[in-house]
């Protein structure tokens, strides 16, 4: 869906992003990470235009960015960071509705829209519809600034480090809110992160970038069993690599059926094994029976089966 082809950009004569191919594929969650300075922001910000590539070529539906114009780049592609740049003399409300307004939905589309909104980000419309951005904590900001990237439901959403002032609680939530919503809704979305985590929670398509080159690309679980580098590997912390693999599985790829149910509490199918690792621990158990969503037991997971998932080479 967006194609960059040999792209090039410099600020000063210093080079931000050089000779960066890559394919971000319709639908995909693609998350950019790296060192700082890497020229993540700057890559993401070549898509909708925000930033001018030197050379090279990006495609955006089969078609040079160039020859999209920028108004009409900017309706399709929802954009979200973490300095949030709302309107400060808008309400909360009004901030939303931006992109809707332009589009000319009905003021009754666009109410909803926000009411809808305001709930999935977890703020409550009777409080927040009518309060200005400085009436708001930094995350309730943040999240105000996700719903007016998710409004006009765009095709594509362009995220820098959108979770960035969130609290961990809050920042887990919105983080599962907008893979619900990259899966139910077949989103294609480019996320700029800092967090290892996130960006292995989220991604399916992960690209680590340094010195405004590519380092490698591809699947999370690619990146941490055969990392192309040390660079790579130092990235992803040595010592961490099986802790942060195992967080890519679910317990319900390990379960063995069949046996008769462990003692011991259960765990649930969707919980990722590395938190099945911490109930083993916390339980001092090798064997702790599973439950699906309904809470029926429908096998056990085993301590070593889960380790043995977690060996890298
Ligand atoms: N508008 C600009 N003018 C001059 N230099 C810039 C500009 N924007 C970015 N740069 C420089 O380009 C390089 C890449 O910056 P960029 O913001 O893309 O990196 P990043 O990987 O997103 O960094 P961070 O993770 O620290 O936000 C940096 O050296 C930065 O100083």
């Amino acid at each position: 869906m967006i194609e960059f082809e040999h792209v090039t950009k410099a600020f000063h004569g210093k080079a931000a992003v050089s000779d960066v191919s890559l394919n971000f594929a319709e639908g995909a969650f693609s998350v950019l990470v790296g060192t700082s300075g890497s020229g993540k922001s700057t890559t993401l910000k070549m898509i909708n235009r925000m930033v001018d590539f030197d050379s090279g070529m990006i495609r955006f539906a089969g078609e040079p960015v160039t020859r999209h114009p920028v108004t009409t780049l900017r309706r399709r592609m929802g954009y979200a960071i973490q300095s949030i740049g709302l309107f400060p003399h808008w309400t909360v409300a009004e901030n939303i509705a931006t992109v809707p307004r332009l589009l000319n939905w009905s003021g009754k589309k666009i109410h909803s829209r926000v009411i809808e909104l305001l709930e999935l980000l977890n703020l409550d419309p009777a409080v927040f519809y009518q309060r200005y951005p400085h009436q708001l904590s930094g995350g309730q900001q943040q999240r105000v600034g996700v719903a007016r990237a998710l409004a006009a439901d765009p095709e594509v959403l362009l995220m820098d480090e959108p979770f960035g002032a969130l609290d961990p609680v809050t920042r887990s939530s919105l983080q599962q809110e907008i893979l619900r919503v990259q899966r139910a809704q077949g989103r294609t979305i480019i996320l700029v992160t800092h967090d290892i985590d996130e960006a292995l929670a989220l991604a399916d398509h992960l690209v680590l970038m340094d010195n405004g080159k590519v380092v490698q690309q591809g699947a999370p679980d690619t990146l941490l069993r055969q990392p192309a580098s040390d660079f790579v590997r130092g990235f992803f912390g040595d010592s961490d690599r099986g802790i942060r693999l195992l967080g890519l599985y679910r317990v319900k790829n390990l379960v063995r059926q069949g046996e008769a149910p462990s003692d011991g509490q259960p765990v649930t199918v969707a919980l990722s094994l590395r938190e099945a690792l911490s109930a083993f621990i916390q339980q001092a158990r090798s064997v702790l029976p599973v439950v699906n969503d309904a809470g029926e037991v429908v096998g056990n997971l085993h301590l070593q089966d889960v380790i043995h998932q977690g060996v890298t080479p």
